[in-house]
């Protein structure tokens, strides 16, 4: 009879199998007949494994450890290996959403050379993303630095690295070889933009952006592929009193922010496992900032002011996000966030934000910027937009079209605010920096670019029969009840997994405790969420009719970003998932439109 190394309830240290990752497991027991081990997981999934596949808890090192000492893109990568990534052979119990912290073990080489140690942790990964392979072979050759501007490339312009992906996973060497030729054209692609990185060129593209739709919507025949009109004389960008009023209502959104009214809610849980409280009363903000706006406008307050300094509006709040930004680099970062998203790219940083969740005391910054001066100041253009145009036209009423635009964006900025909890499980919140994209995107973008529909309807006006009226409303409809739906689905599902009123729906469990929802709205396509929103676009830009681009760039825009959003969070949940998120890739087939894409 062969003695048992390990007894039951012993800690000990066991291999993942297909990878060279040993997480912390208890032993259940010894099976003699199969000579296999059963053991059970943090997060509550039991395996068996052989007693090779099994260390005492001596000698490894703490991956979480050994990541903070450097910063190099191969470490940050060696992340992607999740632990369910292999077929499980026996079934899984999802206990407490604890994430197991995977543990490598410690090797004489890996301690002379971090460097070397690096590469080979690539090579297990399940998911090589296209810079980790592309690394595996430069590190090797001494060429880190054209690793890491492949890398910014990739994340900055929104390459798409799936394809790339594909070929690292099917195989080493060939992979390589093939890559070769990848990495060729990609640094092509690097050469013809802005050096040194992507993120310079969308620093300086973004606001151009910004400053090209605004002035083309002053044109007679806006359109988004006319050459972009000869600048303005300088001075006319500048309004110390747009700024003012900036500053303004930037300060009396910040106050509603942090009255003591509404739910503190509670966001997901860190990686530290803490879970920061949120103050969600922004119903409360747009309720307050709509009297406030009515009894200013009673007063004599003229708002169509915001269409006639709309440029000099632009700048002052491209003013303060850059402003904001500068301050949110020079904070001392978030070490652990660093350290795993963040190349120490000067450019990149302050493009994608050092920290996850920005706070001066308890003022959540990102928060904050997302969900009130934006959002709610959106709201507010679009109805100065519609004082506008009665002005300028003579008009008693706003034109059905304007309305319609009007109301509903209204109802969309609204249902946010009224369900505010739900943007605590979007990627923003959870996984995106704050740094200059989010604040120039939630503060500028925002509100100059998603109110280009109600700015164009003031110069051009499109007259809407009373079916097309009808017609567009329900379209309108149809996509929120989608959009609304889909996304209380997914966020009641996330803040309670066994929530009653969800017992119907069938799930995936994952190695990380959190179980993926395969029917119900998420079983009909992968992002119904984005179906219903993109099918609301639409409806805001029908209004404006068919005469010219400008009033669909909002539809345009929407579909690139979609699209790429669903990529990059495909990406992560594979990395995140992996053999689980297969398994709800191939049951439910399409991305965001079904049988279509
Ligand atoms: N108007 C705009 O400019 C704009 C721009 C972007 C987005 N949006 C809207 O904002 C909302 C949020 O979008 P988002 O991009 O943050 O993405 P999202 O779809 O809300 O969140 C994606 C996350 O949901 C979880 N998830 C994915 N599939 C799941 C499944 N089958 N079961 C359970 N959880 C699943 C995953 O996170 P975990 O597994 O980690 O929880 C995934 O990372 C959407 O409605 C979108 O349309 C609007
Ligand atoms: C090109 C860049 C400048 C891109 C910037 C992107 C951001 C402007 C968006 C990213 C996530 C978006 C978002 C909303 C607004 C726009 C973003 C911040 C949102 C707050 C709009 C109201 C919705 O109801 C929402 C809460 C679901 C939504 C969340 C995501």
């Amino acid at each position: 009879m062969p003695t048992v190394k390990y007894q039951k309830g012993d800690t000990v240290m066991g291999r993942w199998p297909g990878s060279s990752l040993y997480y912390q497991v208890k032993v259940l027991g010894f099976d003699s007949k199969s000579q296999l081990y059963t053991v059970i997981y943090k997060d509550g999934t039991e395996l068996e494994l052989k007693e090779q596949d099994i260390k005492s808890v001596t000698g490894f090192q703490t991956r979480s450890r050994s990541r903070s000492r450097s910063r190099s893109p191969a470490r940050r990568r060696s992340r992607s290996r999740s632990p369910a990534r292999t077929t499980r052979r026996s079934s899984s119990r999802t206990a407490a959403a604890v994430a197991a912290t995977a543990i490598t073990e410690s090797t004489p080489s890996s301690r002379r050379d971090t460097r070397l140690k690096d590469t080979v942790e690539v090579r297990l990964s399940p998911v090589v993303s296209a810079y980790a392979a592309l690394s595996l072979s430069d590190y090797r050759q001494g060429k880190p630095h054209f690793c890491e501007l492949v890398r910014t490339l990739c994340i900055c312009n929104q390459l798409d690295t799936q394809k790339i992906n594909y070929l690292s996973e099917h195989g080493g060497r060939d992979a390589e070889e093939k890559l070769n030729l990848t990495k060729l054209i990609l640094l092509i692609f690097l050469l013809f933009l802005v050096l040194p990185t992507g993120a310079y060129f969308w620093l300086l593209f973004l606001p151009a952006w910004v400053l090209f739709v605004i002035l083309q919507g002053n044109l007679t025949d806006p359109s988004l592929i006319n050459a972009p009109p000869p600048l303005p004389p300088l001075d006319t960008f500048w309004d110390a009193q747009a700024l003012c009023f900036v500053i303004l209502w930037i300060l009396f959104q910040a106050l509603l922010y942090i009255l003591p009214v509404g739910k503190l809610s509670e966001g997901m849980p860190l990686r530290s496992g803490v879970r920061l409280k949120y103050r969600t009363n922004g119903f409360f903000a747009i309720m307050v900032s709509a009297i406030v706006v009515a009894v200013a406008v009673h007063q004599g307050a003229d708002l169509t002011y915001i269409h006639s300094h709309f440029l000099q509006l632009a700048t002052a709040t491209f003013i303060i996000s850059v402003l904001l930004s500068i301050y949110l680099y020079v904070r001392s970062p978030d070490l652990e966030f660093a350290s795993v998203f963040s190349p120490g790219n000067v450019v990149y940083d302050f493009f994608k934000g050092r920290e996850l969740n920005p706070r001066i005391k308890n003022f959540d910054l990102k928060f904050f910027c997302e969900m009130r001066p934006g959002l709610i100041g959106w709201c507010l253009i679009n109805f100065a937009m519609a004082l506008a145009e009665m002005k300028k036209h003579n008009l008693d009423a706003p034109s059905y079209a304007m309305i319609l635009v009007n109301l509903f964006q209204l109802l969309y900025v609204v249902d946010g605010l009224w369900n505010e909890e739900a943007i605590l499980t979007t990627m923003d919140l959870m996984h995106d920096g704050f740094g200059f994209m989010l604040a120039f995107g939630d503060l500028v973008w925002v509100p100059f670019t998603y109110t280009l529909q109600a700015y164009y309807l003031v110069l051009h006006p499109n007259a809407l029969s009373l079916p097309a009226v009808i017609a567009i409303v329900t379209l309108k409809l149809i996509g929120f009840y989608i959009f609304r739906k889909s996304n209380s689905e997914k966020n009641a599902f996330r803040r309670n997994p066994s929530n009653p009123k969800l017992s119907h729906l069938k799930t995936i469990p994952t190695a990380t405790g959190k179980s993926l929802l395969v029917s119900g709205w998420w079983g009909v396509v992968r992002h119904p969420n984005y179906l219903g929103d993109l099918i609301m676009a639409l409806a805001w830009s029908l209004p404006c009719g068919f005469s010219h681009l400008l009033p669909w760039y909002y539809m345009i825009y929407f579909i690139i970003l979609l699209v790429h959003r669903d990529s990059r969070d495909m990406s992560e949940c594979r990395r995140k998932y992996g053999s689980a998120w297969d398994e709800y890739c191939r049951t439910v087939r399409y991305r965001i439109i079904p049988r279509v894409y």
